[in-house]
C-alpha cells in the first residue's frame, strides 16, 4: 500500500487545478487520487488537456464529499469564488485537510468579503480557523493548520515586496502605491471578451481601478504586520502574455536609509527562505526569470532626490501565485521540506 498522502483536486479542469496536477505528479510524498469536475465527471481529464495524454489517464470524479473522504487525505479547492464557502466546511467536518486557492477564506471580515466579492461569506467559525498561507511570512501558523486560505496572486507578489519595509517600521504607511500587471492566465480558462486574443494582443490596459478584490487582502495583511490600519492605492493591469505578475511598489521611507541598508533588510527578512530571491544592487527582476517556477524575485531602488523607494517584485501567477504556493503550504502543513516537489528552475527562455 502507498504511504503517500492522497490528494484530491476540485476545479482540476481550470488553470489553477491543472497546474496543481503538474506539480503534484512529481511530488515525492503525494499521490493524486481524485481529479474532480463539477461539469465533466466521467470523462478523461486529458480530453480537455491533451498535454496530459499518457501522463494522467484518470477520469474526472464528481463532487461527492463521502467519496472524497474515502479517496483522499487533503483536498485542494481551485474553483471560482463562492464555491469553497459551502464546500470547505463540509470537507473539514469530514476530517480532511483543505487548501483553498480562491478568495473565500482570505478576508477575516464577512462584511468586507461580501462588499468586494459580492458573495455570501463563509461561516465565521471556519473563517477563524483558516490560516492565511503567505508561506514566507506565516509559516509558523501554516504548520499544523487544517484549513489554508492560499493568498491571491497579486497579493503574493505585492506583500512579499512590502512586508520587510512595514515589519521594520521603515515605511511611511500612508505612502504606499502599488502598480501591478498580470498575464492573461490570471483570469482563468473561461472565455471572456477581455481575454479574447484580438482584444488583448498588442494592448495594455488598467482594469478594476480602485475596485480590485485583492485590495482588502493586501490591506488586511499589511495592517496585521504593522499593528495599525494601512490603506493602499492598488491598480491592476492586463499584459498580453500568458503567465507572470510584476508589481511595482512606491514607498516613502520615514527616515534616511541607504540602498545597501534596504537590501540588507530584505536579505535578512528572507534569510533561509529559498523561494524569495533578492536581486543585487541595481538589478531588477523580469517575469520571464520566474516563469513556471515557485520563485518570487525582488529588486529595490532608492531615489535619493525624493526619498521614495521603488520595489519591483515578480512571480508566476499560476505557480507562486496559486498552485506552487499551495504545494509549499502543504509541505509546511505536513512538516516536509518546504521545497518538496517545487525544487526546479524556471523555464528559460
Ligand atoms: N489563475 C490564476 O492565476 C489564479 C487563480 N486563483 C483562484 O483560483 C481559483 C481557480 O482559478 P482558475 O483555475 O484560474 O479558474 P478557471 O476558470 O481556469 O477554473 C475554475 C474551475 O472551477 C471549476 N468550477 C466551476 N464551477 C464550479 C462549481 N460550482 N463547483 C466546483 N468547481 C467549479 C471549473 O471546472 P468544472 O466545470 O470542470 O468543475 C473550472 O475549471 C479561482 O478562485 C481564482 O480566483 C488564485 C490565484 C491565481
Ligand atoms: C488577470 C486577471 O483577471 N486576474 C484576476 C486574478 C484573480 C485571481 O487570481 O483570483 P483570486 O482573487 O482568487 O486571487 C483578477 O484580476 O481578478
Amino acid at each position: 500500500m502507498s504511504t503517500k498522502l492522497r490528494a484530491a483536486i476540485i476545479g482540476s479542469t481550470g488553470y489553477g487545478g491543472v497546474e496543481l496536477i503538474r506539480l503534484l505528479l512529481t511530488h515525492p510524498h503525494v499521490e493524486i487520487t481524485s481529479v474532480i469536475s463539477s461539469s465533466s465527471a466521467g470523462t478523461p481529464i486529458a480530453d480537455g488537456y491533451p498535454h496530459l495524454n499518457q501522463i494522467m489517464t484518470d477520469l474526472l470524479d464528481g463532487i461527492d464529499v463521502d467519496q472524497i473522504r474515502q479517496k483522499a487525505d487533503v483536498v485542494f479547492i481551485a474553483a471560482p469564488h463562492g464555491v469553497a464557502v459551502e464546500l470547505a466546511p463540509k470537507l473539514i467536518d469530514a476530517g480532511l485537510k483543505v487548501i483553498d486557492i480562491s478568495g473565500d477564506f482570505r478576508l477575516k471580515s464577512g462584511d468586507v468579503y461580501e462588499k468586494w466579492y459580492k458573495h455570501k461569506p463563509a461561516d465565521p467559525a471556519y473563517v477563524a480557523k483558516a490560516v492565511y498561507g503567505l508561506s514566507e511570512v506565516f509559516a509558523d501558523e501554516v504548520r499544523g493548520a487544517e484549513l489554508i486560505s492560499n493568498p491571491g496572486c497579486f497579493p503574493t507578489a505585492t506583500l512579499l515586496g512590502l512586508i520587510p519595509l512595514v515589519n521594520s517600521g521603515w515605511a511611511e504607511l500612508s505612502s504606499i502605491i502599488i502598480d501591478s500587471k498580470s498575464g492573461v492566465s490570471g483570469a482563468g480558462r473561461g472565455l471572456s471578451l477581455s481575454s479574447h486574443y484580438s482584444e488583448i494582443n498588442e494592448n495594455f490596459l488598467a482594469y478594476k481601478v480602485n475596485k480590485h478584490q485583492h485590495t482588502p487582502e493586501i490591506e488586511q495583511t499589511l495592517s496585521r504586520v504593522a499593528g495599525e490600519d494601512v490603506t493602499v492605492t492598488f491598480t491592476t493591469h492586463l499584459v498580453p502574455m500568458t503567465r507572470g505578475i510584476l508589481s511595482t511598489m512606491y514607498v516613502t521611507l520615514k527616515e534616511k536609509h541607504t540602498e545597501d541598508e534596504i537590501l540588507e533588510l530584505f536579505r535578512q527578512y528572507y534569510e533561509g527562505r529559498r523561494f524569495v530571491r533578492i536581486r543585487p544592487k541595481g538589478k531588477y527582476p523580469a517575469t520571464k526569470e520566474v516563469w513556471g517556477s515557485n520563485y518570487c524575485d525582488i529588486g529595490v531602488s532608492l531615489d535619493e532626490r525624493t526619498g521614495r523607494l521603488t520595489v519591483i517584485s515578480v512571480i508566476d501567477n499560476v505557480v507562486k501565485g496559486a498552485a506552487g504556493q499551495a504545494v509549499q503550504n502543504l509541505n509546511l502543513m505536513m512538516g516536509w521540506d518546504e521545497g518538496a516537489g517545487l525544487a526546479f528552475s524556471p523555464v528559460y527562455p
